[in-house]
């Protein structure tokens, strides 16, 4: 579902409120949620938000458990890095443990090797059902999500739930969720707006089904909800 808004603080406002609403319904129903942050720089004003005093006490922050997306392979110092921008703009601000952390790089290992130790990571917070509670996504102007991209053997993926491999296009590493994982959750919402998304938002939402292309479009939950949080904007309704 398509859910259009007039502006950006409208669309984090919302996804702030469905974080809490779906943080407080898991921890109600088995004691822990499981969140997936995206990277980009959409989702900034989201974490704030969580982070300021009005949201982030309406969640018990000891029962998070925090994974991402996807990632740039690059240390957690560097700007490129999203692990680097959600500390910055929330989980340094939030009680949660350091050990509910799942941050997508380590030092001294190959991604390759990384995306192995992630995906048992996964496993053994999640189970082996592999259903996480929230997934938050971006999307690329060109279609992409996580790091799923157009045209890469990633999207071919059906058995690893985490792969990496390298982006030749932005000469770097990339591990990422596959898209059968993603699948898997109970609730994914993907932020998008601005003037550079109209193209790739029309075409993964009405236009021929082609994720070669457009790989967001293979971004189905098997019984999940899909949620697109959008400005008008990038809806082309300005
Ligand atoms: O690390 C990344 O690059 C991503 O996680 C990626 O999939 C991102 O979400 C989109 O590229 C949208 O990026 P923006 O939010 O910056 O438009």
């Amino acid at each position: 579902m398509v859910q259009i808004y007039n502006n950006t603080d409208e669309i984090n406002i919302e996804a702030a409120n469905l974080f809490i609403e779906s943080a407080q319904k898991a921890i109600t129903a088995k004691g822990k949620f499981t969140a997936v942050l995206t990277g980009g720089s959409s989702p900034a004003g989201i974490y704030k938000l969580l982070a300021s005093d009005a949201y982030k006490n309406k969640i018990e922050w000891s029962k998070v458990f925090i994974f991402w997306g996807d990632e740039r392979w690059v240390p957690l110092n560097d700007d490129l890095s999203n692990a680097k921008m959600s500390y910055s703009t929330l989980l340094s601000h939030v009680p949660i443990p350091q050990e509910n952390i799942f941050e997508m790089y380590k030092d001294g290992v190959t991604p390759e090797d990384y995306a192995v130790e992630y995906e048992k990571s996964i496993r053994t917070v999640l189970g082996e059902e592999g259903t996480f509670d929230l997934i938050l996504l971006g999307m690329g102007d060109d279609g992409h999500t996580a790091s799923l991209f157009p045209g890469e053997a990633v999207l071919q993926e059906q058995t690893k739930w985490v792969d990496a491999y390298y982006l030749a296009p932005q000469k770097m590493y990339r591990i990422t969720l596959t898209a059968p994982l993603i699948n898997k959750a109970e609730k994914i919402v993907v932020v998008a707006f601005g003037e550079k998304k109209i193209n790739a938002l029309k075409e993964v939402t009405t236009g021929e089904y082609n994720p070669t292309l457009y790989p967001m479009q293979l971004i189905k939950p098997l019984s999940g909800e899909l949620l697109f949080l959008v400005d008008k904007v990038a809806a082309g309704k300005n």
